[in-house]
């Protein structure tokens, strides 16, 4: 990996303080997606999610980033009280969601010149920054290509570049590895230890994989469904230098095996089949 260190943020909490979510649905009674949650992620911190289809991870994450209000409690970010979309915050999706019209670092400046709060910064800033994440991702010779000249793992890449590329301090990524064959995410796992080492972001990262949650975890949040709910949080206790090595040692089946027998109590299936990578060229939230 890249010895490059981009501007690191500021390092920021997560507060999520008795989060209830009722979605409302017309015709019929409102849907309970969320009971009384209750979660603090420490700046720096890398933790997973993981749990059920349908029990709320999603849901989490857009209630984190401000994209929906909690219909009870409260979402504060360091000494900010969470009350709409937030620019602390930038997202990765399951599909890279690159503009196909668009090159490799053209896509990776993207937010920097969609940037509603602040002035677009100058060209020559942003095509030095773009460049350093390009190096971090290490997609440098790919600069100048288009995304469909791209493996689907170099598309999640870039889209993980574009997400550091504004200052932000907190990454959600919401099963950002899900549509990748095991090799290529396992690849990308390790990856992205590197870039979150160099970049000291925040990271909380939804998951149906439970290896992956504890390969790459501080802590891993166990979600049950209906209602959706945290039932448990587990330390992940392996040293913080991690290669694909520890995947074999008994150290991380132990780990494994704690965070399936708290899924195991939510009484339902954890890895669903994973669902096919969908093309989109719409929503780059940063
Ligand atoms: N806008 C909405 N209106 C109504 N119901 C919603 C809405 N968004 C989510 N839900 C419901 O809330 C529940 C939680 O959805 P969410 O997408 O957060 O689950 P998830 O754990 O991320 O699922 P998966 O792992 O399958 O992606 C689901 O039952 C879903 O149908």
């Amino acid at each position: 990996m890249s010895a490059v260190r981009p501007t690191a943020p500021a390092r920021a909490s997560i507060s999520v303080r008795g989060v209830t979510k009722r979605f409302e649905i017309p015709r019929e009674p409102s849907f309970l997606a969320l009971q009384e949650a209750n979660l603090e992620v420490s700046p720096g911190e890398f933790l997973a999610l993981v749990g059920p289809s349908g029990c709320g991870k999603s849901t989490l994450l857009r209630l984190m980033s401000g994209l929906i209000p909690p219909s009870e409690g409260e979402i504060w970010v360091g000494d900010t009280r969470v009350e709409g979309p937030q620019a602390d915050f930038s997202t990765v999706f399951q599909s890279p969601r690159l503009l196909p019209w668009k090159t490799v670092e053209e896509n990776v400046a993207l937010p920097l010149r969609l940037g509603r709060r602040r002035a677009t910064p100058a060209k020559r800033e942003v095509r030095d920054r773009v460049a350093e994440l390009l190096d971090l991702v290490q997609l440098s010779a790919f600069a100048r290509r288009y995304p469909g000249e791209l493996s689907g793992g170099m598309q999640q890449r870039v889209s993980i570049a574009r997400s550091l590329v504004t200052s932000a301090s907190i990454l959600l990524m919401d099963e950002p590895f899900g549509a990748l064959d095991a090799f290529t995410r396992e690849y990308l796992n390790e990856e992205l230890l590197s870039i979150w080492k160099a970049t000291g972001r925040t990271i909380v990262f939804v998951t149906h994989d439970m290896d992956e949650a504890v390969f790459l975890a501080d802590r891993v949040a166990v979600m049950g469904a209906q209602p959706g709910r945290i039932i448990d949080v587990i330390d992940i206790d392996l040293p913080r230098e991690r290669d694909g090595g520890i995947r074999t040692e008994a150290a991380f089946f132990d780990s494994v095996r704690r965070v399936r027998k708290a899924m195991g109590s939510t009484g339902r299936r954890a890895d669903p089949e994973p669902a096919p990578a969908a093309e989109s060229t719409e929503g780059v939230h940063a």
